[in-house]
């Protein structure tokens, strides 16, 4: 299984006193020296962490695949087929949340999603589609023609520890059910070192996103060794 760093809060740092550092594409470099395998960064309409510019530079400057997360709207879209990211990973946006709130609507929004995934596809980008992990929205995923899902595991993260098992079992069911339909799986959202334990439980996962707790602990453990902590938490999993 893959790491994605998500390298969105470290330009969060940097927005929050309009500096030009701490850098994104610092970061992302420091993750490919610790061995993560992949950088997500999160460019949202607000531009609240996240820039263009870091966009352009992260493809451009370190070497690893980057996975743009962005929502369905069409001048981010542009920005996507200029960029070329690796993968674009389709997440919904309120303008007012503190963090995405659930997955997308595949359905209310099929039409539109698909065109877009269509586009993107066609542009030789792997789209993923950020979704709950259930059944009628997965097979939606896949009628869209979208060949990768990311799972959010924010529920789960965030649940108290009694509620955990049910939504731990709603992640597993829907990673069966994802890789019956020949979806790629991923997993992300909420992702700490304490919770990766029940994580480790979901089948068939190909690459999890981590990114807040990450950042949040490289404050005081540095970004190479919470990268790496969280790396060999991974290497438990057996799939
Ligand atoms: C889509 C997702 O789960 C995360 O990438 C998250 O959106 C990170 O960015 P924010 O912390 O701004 O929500
Ligand atoms: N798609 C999830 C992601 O990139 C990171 O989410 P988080 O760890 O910042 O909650």
């Amino acid at each position: 299984m893959k790491l994605g760093v998500n390298i969105d809060h470290v330009a969060t740092l940097r927005q929050a006193r309009g500096t030009v550092y701490p850098d994104p594409l610092d970061a992302a470099i420091l993750c490919a020296r610790a061995g993560a395998h992949g950088i997500t960064a999160h460019l949202r309409e607000d531009r609240r962490h996240i820039q263009d510019d870091d966009i352009y530079r992260l493809k451009e400057l370190q070497p690893l695949p980057l996975n743009l997360e962005m929502a369905n709207v069409e001048s981010i879209v542009e920005i996507a087929l200029s960029v070329r990211p690796a993968e674009v990973c389709l997440v919904p946006e309120k303008r007012q949340e503190l963090t995405t709130e659930g997955g997308l609507d595949v359905i209310g929004h099929f039409n539109h999603l698909k065109e877009t995934v269509q586009c993107l596809t066609e542009a030789g980008i792997e789209v993923s589609m950020f979704v709950d992990a259930d059944e009628i929205t997965l097979a939606a995923c896949k009628d869209l023609g979208a060949p990768t899902v990311e799972l959010h595991t924010g529920a789960y993260c965030d649940a108290e520890p009694n509620d955990r098992p049910v939504l731990l079992e709603q992640l597993i069911r829907g990673a069966d059910y994802a890789h019956e339909l020949g979806l790629k799986v991923n997993a992300g959202h909420g992702i700490n070192i304490e919770n990766l334990g029940g994580i480790l439980c979901v089948p068939h996962l190909d690459t999890l996103n981590i990114g807040h707790s990450i950042i949040c602990r490289s404050v005081f453990h540095g970004l190479e060794t919470s990268i790496k902590e969280m790396l060999i938490g991974m290497l438990e999993y057996n799939g």
